[in-house]
C-alpha cells in the first residue's frame, strides 16, 4: 500500500505518465497505468484484466484508493494494488462487457445495478492484450474520454515496445531477461505473502534442454534447427496451462515456471512436457527429445540459486542418458548432488 498527499490531477497525471515509460517490468507498467487513470476517471477502484493470445484471462490487477484527512486538513490518498492469478470466478457483468469489447474492438459500457461498468480494450501493438475496467455512476464527458484514450495510447505503444524487447524473435516466447524479472517478482510476491498463503502457493522452475541439438544442426542445417526450436516451443506452450510461464532462456534451453501443489504434481507436469515433445513428429528430423531438471521456487532460496538447482538437476538428467526429468531435492536426498547454496545479497 502507498500513501501520498492528493495532488492536482493534470501535473500529477503527466508525472505518472512519465513514470510509466521509465519502468522495465510489464506488470509494473500495468500497475502504473491504473494509478494514473484512477484519478482521471474519478473512481476509487479500477481493474486490469490481462489476456493471453487465446483471449484467456491470465491475471487481474485491482487498484483501490481510499481518501482521508490529515490533522492539518489536507487530503491524503492511500493506494493499494492486488494481483490475482488463476481467477476463474469472474462477475457475469464483467464477462459480458469484456465479450462486447472483444467483439466490437472498441470501448463499451453497460449498466450494473445503479452504476455503469466501463471497459476499454488494451492493446500491445496490433494485438488485444487486456481490458481496463471501472464502474462509476454516470457517463464520461468527451474530455474524459479523450484523456483516457490518449493515456491508453501512450501505454499501449510503450507496453508493445517493452514486450518486444523481452521476447525472443525466433519463437516469440519471453526471453531470459523477462524470465529474470518474472522470477524475481514471483519470489518477492511469495516473500510478502502471509505464511498460510505462502504454504499454499507452490511454484516450481524447470529447465528444459533439447537433447543432441548440435547434431540436429550439423545433420540438417541451422534452418531446420531453427524450425525445431519453433516447433518445440509450440508443443511446450500448448502442453502448459494458461497460467504457467514459458521462456526461451537461450540456445536450445527453455524454462517453465509452474504452480503445483507438491513435488509429485510438479514432476508429472514436467514429465508431460517431456512426453509431448518426444511424441511430436518433426518434419525431416523425426523424433526430438529433451532433458529437464526442476526445483521449487522457495523464499528461502534466492532466485539465481533456484535456477542453478534446476540446471544442475537437468545436467544429471543428461548424464543419466537424456530424455528424462530430474528433481533437485530428490537428487540431493540420494546424495547424487551437492547442495547449491541458497544464496545471499543479489537476486541475479
Ligand atoms: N539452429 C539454431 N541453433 C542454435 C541456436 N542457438 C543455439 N544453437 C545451437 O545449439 C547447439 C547446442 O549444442 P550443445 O550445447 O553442444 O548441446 P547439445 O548438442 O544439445 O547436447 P546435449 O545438450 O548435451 O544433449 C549448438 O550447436 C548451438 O550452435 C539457434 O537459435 N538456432
Amino acid at each position: 500500500m502507498s500513501t501520498e498527499r492528493a495532488a492536482s490531477p493534470l501535473p500529477s497525471m503527466l508525472k505518472k505518465l512519465g513514470a510509466i515509460t521509465a519502468i522495465r517490468d510489464t506488470q509494473l507498467v500495468e500497475q502504473s497505468l491504473l494509478r494514473t487513470l484512477a484519478p482521471i476517471v474519478g473512481v476509487l477502484e479500477t481493474s486490469l484484466y490481462r489476456i493471453s493470445s487465446q483471449y484467456q484471462i491470465t491475471h487481474i490487477l485491482h487498484h483501490s484508493r481510499t481518501g482521508s484527512r490529515d490533522s492539518d486538513g489536507a487530503e491524503r490518498i492511500s493506494e493499494r494494488i492486488d494481483a490475482i492469478r488463476n481467477e476463474t470466478n469472474i462477475d457475469e457483468h464483467i464477462r459480458e462487457v469484456i465479450d462486447n469489447v472483444r467483439l466490437l474492438g472498441q470501448a463499451c459500457h453497460r449498466r450494473r445495478g445503479e452504476g455503469l461498468l466501463f471497459c476499454y480494450p488494451l492493446r500491445s501493438g496490433e494485438q488485444q492484450s487486456g481490458y481496463l475496467i471501472f464502474e462509476r455512476g454516470h457517463v464520461l464527458t468527451p474530455m474524459e474520454e479523450a484523456v483516457i484514450t490518449g493515456v491508453l495510447r501512450v501505454y499501449s505503444n510503450y507496453y508493445a515496445l517493452l514486450d518486444s524487447s523481452q521476447r525472443d524473435r525466433l519463437t516469440g516466447l519471453h526471453n531470459r531477461y523477462a524470465m529474470e524479472i518474472s522470477l524475481e517478482r514471483l519470489w518477492e510476491e511469495l516473500s510478502a505473502a502471509p505464511p498460510a498463503q505462502a504454504r499454499r502457493d507452490c511454484y516450481w522452475l524447470g529447465v528444459l534442454d533439447i537433447d543432441h541439438f548440435k547434431s540436429i544442426n550439423d545433420r540438417f542445417g541451422h534452418v531446420i534447427g531453427d524450425e525445431i526450436l519453433l516447433l518445440v516451443s509450440r508443443v511446450l506452450g500448448k502442453t502448459l496451462r494458461r497460467t504457467d510461464l514459458l521462456f526461451r532462456y537461450g540456445g536450445e534451453e527453455f524454462i517453465a515456471i509452474v504452480e503445483a501443489g507438491d513435488r509429485e504434481a510438479a514432476g508429472l507436469l514436467f514429465e508431460r512436457l517431456r512426453t509431448a515433445v518426444g511424441a511430436y513428429n518433426y518434419p525431416q528430423v523425426g523424433q526430438v527429445t529433451l532433458s529437464g531438471g526442476f526445483s521449487m521456487v522457495s523464499t528461502t532460496v534466492l532466485p539465481k540459486s533456484v535456477l542453478e538447482r534446476a540446471d544442475r538437476a537437468m545436467y544429471e538428467a543428461k548424464k543419466a542418458g537424456r530424455n528424462r526429468i530430474r528433481h533437485y531435492d530428490t537428487l540431493r536426498a540420494q546424495g547424487v548432488l551437492e547442495e547449491v547454496e541458497s544464496g545471499s545479497i543479489t537476486l541475479f
